[in-house]
């Protein structure tokens, strides 16, 4: 068994398959902390949004750049909930930052290299005692390289959008099918096609393809890695 018994689980994939909720729901089972690095993207492009610092599709990365200091991303706990939520310099932001308009910008300044190392010397910080599970697209071949255990989730893009589109409606936007697929797909190909830390399998990553997969399945089956990654 793993020395203090504490492992470091790196959970990557394609947007919207399903990451966050295996990740949070096997965090909560075996009691480890559970780190969102794509809410962390979200949240500096939310800046960028408030501070007028995209204009279409054009990012000022100079005054981004100057600014990222100004950029305080914490992690608490909703004690109604039980969940994380993701705080902006004092402010609670985890629904704005789920939004469709910080989904459409997010890939673009997740690209920006200057932005990847300032997220990467936060994640690496939080992971130092162990016991994390943190998912996101390069937590397995850049934030944590040597993590125990990682994770590679996909499904069609189809089912993912079909999930996220489930989802947002749930919580009452107003979008159509096709404006999720093309975000999902979009998304995808601005992660897997930067240069800095793109979206990619890392090689000693476990693949999952969960499209015809339960959720209890899914928890199932990553719970049985977990045990496995730990008496390795
Ligand atoms: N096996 C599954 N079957 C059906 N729905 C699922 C399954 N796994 C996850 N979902 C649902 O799919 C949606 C997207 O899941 P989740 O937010 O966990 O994905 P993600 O990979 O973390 O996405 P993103 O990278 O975009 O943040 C959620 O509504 C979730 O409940
Ligand atoms: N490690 C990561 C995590 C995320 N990103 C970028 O953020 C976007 C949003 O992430 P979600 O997990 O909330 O979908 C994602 O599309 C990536 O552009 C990243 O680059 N690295």
């Amino acid at each position: 068994m793993k020395q203090n018994n504490k492992i470091v689980i790196a959970i990557d994939g394609f947007s919207s398959c399903g990451k966050s909720t295996m990740a949070k729901g096997l965090a909560k089972r075996i009691g480890y902390i559970y780190i969102d690095s794509g809410a962390m993207y979200r949240a500096v492009t939310l800046y960028c949004i408030n501070h007028n610092l995209i204009d279409g599709n054009l990012i000022d990365e100079n005054s981004l750049k100057k600014q990222m200091q100004n950029i305080h991303i914490e992690f608490k706990i909703n004690t109604q909930s039980g969940r994380p939520e993701t705080w902006l310099n004092g402010k609670n932001v985890e629904q704005e930052i789920r939004s469709m308009q910080v989904s459409n910008l997010v890939s673009p300044v997740s690209a920006l290299k200057f932005v990847r190392t300032a997220m990467t010397t936060q994640q690496q910080a939080l992971g130092k005692a162990k016991g994390i599970v943190m998912d996101g697209r390069d937590i397995g071949t850049t934030v944590f390289p040597h993590a125990e255990l990682k994770i590679f989730v996909t499904a069609s893009a189809e089912t993912r959008a079909k999930r996220r589109l489930d989802e947002l409606k749930a919580k009452g936007e107003n979008i159509s099918y096709q404006e999720v697929l093309k975000n999902v797909q979009e998304r995808d190909y601005i992660d897997q096609n930067r240069s800095e830390s793109p979206l990619k399998k890392a090689d000693d990553a476990i693949l999952l393809d969960n499209s015809d997969m339960t959720l209890e399945e899914q928890d199932k089956w990553l719970y049985e890695q977990y045990q496995k990654a730990l008496f390795k």
